[in-house]
């Protein structure tokens, strides 16, 4: 898919719409009884993982049937195991047949992985090698993370009112390449004998070429402004960066570059969040920039993702961890994973419609007053991560399907 993609990017009406990307093998299915007889039939990959993810997804998974059934989509899901669950079950990570079913699926939705039970195990099996390794493996190197401050929300932002309203920016992440991959990397013992660890941050011009051209379809799609965020002032791998990026902005001069040091938009984001509308930028600041932007919506639990690649299933994930504080404890917020998974369902599966129900479908129940711990505050109706399914659930029944 991606570098053609046609990216579907301008947000906030009511989350991220546009037009959708194109469908990933759309197969014509089985017919059953229900409000919409199915015309379509769609394989999903569950990957729970870890911590809270089995309790978000679960959640999801239910909204996405729901939806299903009244858009004329039928799922067919195959839960897999990925991460620490993983690694508990069958000693790996990424087990080869997760993979594999991710591969030959049509879309994967991933909850999180991680905990402090694998925290200390090497490298090789720890559960956050696995996600790497799935990203990898599906090749999807452009992670889209939108962040839009609801109004619904705005209360809930740790900034002031007057910075956090209207905020609405999307960050195009590097998401295969850079320090989280580079090599060489490892650990070894330097000339006075200490213990080292090292790590690669590179990159190769193709791998910058091709998510600067995501990243300028998305811009211009969206505000028609792009800021390119890197450390070109000390960074060789940055510098090169740079270069290609701007080298990549005579294709789109109708959109307007600029450039930011990571360090300073770290800073900018918080001071004035609002001058930024799409900011590309590379693995680990995408990581980083992206949590801190989750913080002015009010909750990293509101974040959602969409990785992609050329060409194969997309992988949907929401930006949060697994949150082992919470995990178990009902606290968590669903709304991420059940908003990626209307990424999914839109830049996935190409099913816009369906994917507005979602997104109306949890303006609606925010609107109604629930609110998970996380987003809660004065005059709200504090609920747990089911309670908060069953709201959207509620609202996806309800609301009438959106006009194409
Ligand atoms: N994509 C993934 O699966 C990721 C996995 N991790 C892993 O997750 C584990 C925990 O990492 P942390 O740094 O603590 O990050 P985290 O994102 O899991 O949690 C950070 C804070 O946000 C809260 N939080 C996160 N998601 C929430 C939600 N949906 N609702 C309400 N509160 C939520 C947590 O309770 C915690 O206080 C680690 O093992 C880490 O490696 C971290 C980031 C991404
Ligand atoms: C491998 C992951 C735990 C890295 C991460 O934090 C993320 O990409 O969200």
């Amino acid at each position: 898919m991606a570098a053609s993609l046609q990216l579907n990017v301008r947000s906030f009406e009511p989350f991220f719409q546009s037009k959708p990307l194109s469908k990933h093998s759309p197969r014509l299915g089985t017919i059953r009884c229900s409000t919409a007889t199915p015309q379509k039939r769609y394989t999903i990959t569950l990957l729970p993982g870890d911590g809270i993810g089995p309790e978000v997804i679960s959640v999801a998974k239910e909204v996405l049937k729901l939806t299903g059934s009244l858009e004329g989509i039928e799922f067919g899901f195959q839960e897999m195991p990925v991460g620490g669950s993983a690694l508990d079950l069958i000693g790996l990570p990424l087990p080869k047949e997760t993979l594999s079913a991710a591969k030959q699926s049509d879309a994967v939705l991933l909850g999180a992985i991680g905990g402090y039970k694998w925290d200390n195990n090497e490298k090789h099996l720890k559960p956050e090698t696995g996600l790497l390794q799935l990203r990898e493996g599906l090749k999807v190197f452009a992670n889209l993370r939108p962040a839009s401050v609801l109004p619904q929300l705005v209360d809930a932002s740790t900034l002031k009112k007057e910075i956090a309203e209207g905020v609405d920016l999307m960050v195009v992440r590097e998401l295969t390449g850079g320090i989280y991959f580079g090599k060489p990397r490892g650990f070894s013992t330097n000339e006075n004998g200490d213990e080292i660890g090292f790590n690669t941050e590179v990159y190769a011009t193709y791998e910058i070429d091709r998510i600067a051209r995501i990243a300028f379809e998305t811009a211009r799609k969206r505000c028609g402004k792009l800021c390119s965020v890197d450390k070109a002032n000390v960074l060789e791998a940055s510098m090169l960066w740079r270069k290609r990026v701007t080298a990549i902005a005579s294709e789109y001069p109708d959109v307007e570059l600029s450039h930011m040091y990571v360090d300073n938009a770290a800073m900018q984001l918080v001071r004035n969040p609002k001058q930024f509308d799409t900011i590309v930028t590379n693995n680990i600041f995408g990581d980083i920039l992206s949590d801190e932007a989750s913080m002015i919506t009010g909750s990293i639990g509101m974040l959602p993702s969409a990785s992609l690649g050329e060409s194969g299933p997309g992988l949907f994930e929401p930006i949060h961890g697994s949150a082992p504080d919470i995990a178990g404890q009902d606290k968590a917020n669903p709304l991420a994973t059940v908003l990626s998974a209307a990424m999914l369902l839109r830049y996935g599966l190409g099913e816009e419609n369906a994917a507005k129900r979602i997104e109306a479908a949890v303006l609606d129940a925010l609107n109604r007053g629930f609110r998970t711990g996380d987003i809660h505050s004065a005059g709200n109706k504090l609920v747990g991560c089911k309670a908060m399914g069953d709201e959207v659930l509620k609202s996806v029944d309800s609301q009438i399907p959106a006009a194409v």
